[in-house]
């Protein structure tokens, strides 16, 4: 029977995490917008890594921040834009730039399963009011104007056509639109951000046509929810579970009522103890930023690691894709997403579906950084960081049999002390992570 949630917080604090969001493990995020057309951002730092203050807005790494990049007057993207666009040309203008002859969502689609995602979280209207869906309440939208076509329905045709699960991101708090003075320290994007009961009214419109339209079995709001807001918000979230059963809310509405916690990059915390999900890009930026090349993004087994220690502490992993303006994913992204993809086919056993372990992460006194997971009684063990060749490694209070989901990894076993001693002669053949089955070892 549909728990029916009658727009209380009471109701709402009922609701539980279902199982879909705790078995999928991996996500693909992906922003794609107007900031997609100059695609534009020094590379500077994660965030998290500096404070967020004037600093960090004026070199702000965040492609999709660009409108904010250059309204602030100052820095690299400020520069970028007087010499490629000139002090006349305006943010709107991209709209007649931006044309969409390469969107082929059943390829991305496709791409995105080959890549062992089991759900997809698509930007529907990001900072920058631009929204990639029809819209009753904006003729800023894509549409009406630019691409001429309801880009957020088509990806989600196709991502539920491939069986994975589609969630929406929409900019709650902030829309540049509505506020458009220049953001230049974090509370900014608290009390600069849109104080007008019109734009709340807004916001939560579109929320409902985001929920009515495409029934997301993500509601991933940005930053905060709307001050003028707070007063809808808990009907907001009812009307979202009472019309999509298998919906989750992240932590970024009022920042207290959530379905899972979210980190970015090395901001936010996590514990095990609850649901929460890691989201970064795979540079600096999460919108496509053309001078950000291979050598600038995460390598595989960076992200193969990221992901075991993300999900062997009660994590899911929403990786993002930055598609450039035309459609075309980069050549570079594709590659580590086909790449984390062979690792999953072959080792995912040991990720999807299972749960956290009792056992937390350690590290052993070589730098083996030891993962844990679970599945009903059967226990995963994921070494990483592990040295070139041949090494060993004790896994401690174990005892049974061990086997390595990868065929090709040549090891040996034996009872050590309370423990089991693992001795790898040669794994080179597997990218990222080793992971062993211990049937029964929970
Ligand atoms: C996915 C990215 N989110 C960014 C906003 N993120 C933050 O402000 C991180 C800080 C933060 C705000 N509310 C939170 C709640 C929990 C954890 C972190 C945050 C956006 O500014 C960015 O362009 C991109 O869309």
């Amino acid at each position: 029977m549909k728990k029916q949630y009658n727009g209380t917080w009471e109701s709402l604090n009922s609701h539980e995490v279902p199982a879909w969001y705790h078995d999928c493990k991996f996500g693909i995020f992906i922003h794609w917008g107007l900031y997609s057309v100059p695609a534009y951002a020094p590379i500077t730092w994660q965030l998290g890594e500096v404070p967020i203050d004037e600093n960090w807005y004026a070199n702000n790494p965040y492609a999709e921040w660009y409108f904010n990049s250059v309204n602030v007057g100052r820095g690299p993207t400020y520069e970028h834009h007087i010499k490629t666009y000139g002090i006349d040309f305006k943010y709107e203008d991209f709209v007649s730039m931006w044309k969409v002859d390469n969107y082929k969502p059943d390829k991305w689609a496709e791409l995105f399963r080959k890549a062992g995602a089991a759900y997809v979280v698509m930007v529907t209207k990001h900072h920058d009011g631009f929204c990639l869906f029809p819209s009753k309440y904006t003729d800023y939208n894509a549409m009406k104007k630019g691409p001429k076509r309801d880009l957020v329905g088509d990806l989600t045709n196709a991502v539920r056509a491939q069986g994975m699960k589609m969630g929406l991101y929409y900019s709650g708090i902030l829309d540049w639109r509505f506020a458009h003075d220049p953001i230049i320290e974090q509370n900014d994007n608290f009390n600069k951000a849109c104080p007008t009961y019109e734009y709340a009214d807004y916001a939560y419109n579109q929320s409902c046509e985001l929920i009515d339209n495409y029934k997301p079995s993500v509601f991933w709001n940005d930053i905060g929810w709307p001050k003028q807001g707070e007063q809808n918000l808990p009907y907001l979230l009812s009307h979202y579970y009472n019309n999509v059963e298998e919906g989750v809310v992240n932590d970024r509405f009022n920042g207290l009522y959530h379905d899972f916690r979210t980190m970015e990059y090395k901001y936010g915390e996590s514990n095990r103890m609850e649901k929460w999900e890691m989201n970064r890009g795979m540079g600096l930026s999460f919108g496509y930023n053309a001078i950000e090349e291979d050598d600038k993004i995460m390598s595989v087994e960076d992200t193969i690691s990221l992901l075991v220690s993300t999900v062997s502490n009660n994590g899911n992993l929403l990786l993002n894709i930055g598609p450039k303006a035309d459609g075309t994913i980069p050549k570079e992204q594709e590659k580590r997403l086909l790449s984390i993809g062979q690792w999953l086919a072959v080792n995912g056993e040991a990720i999807y579906g299972t749960r956290c372990s009792k056992r937390e992460s350690a590290i052993d006194e070589s730098g083996v950084q030891i993962h844990y997971t679970k599945k009903k009684k059967d226990l995963y063990v994921m070494l990483d960081k592990v040295p070139q060749g041949a090494f060993e490694v004790v896994i401690p209070d174990l005892s049974g049999e061990i086997r390595a989901l990868d065929d090709k990894i040549f090891y040996d076993f034996e009872a050590f002390g309370t423990g089991v001693k693992i001795k790898i002669h040669s794994h080179q053949t597997s990218i990222g992570s080793i992971a062993f089955k211990v049937p029964g070892g929970e």
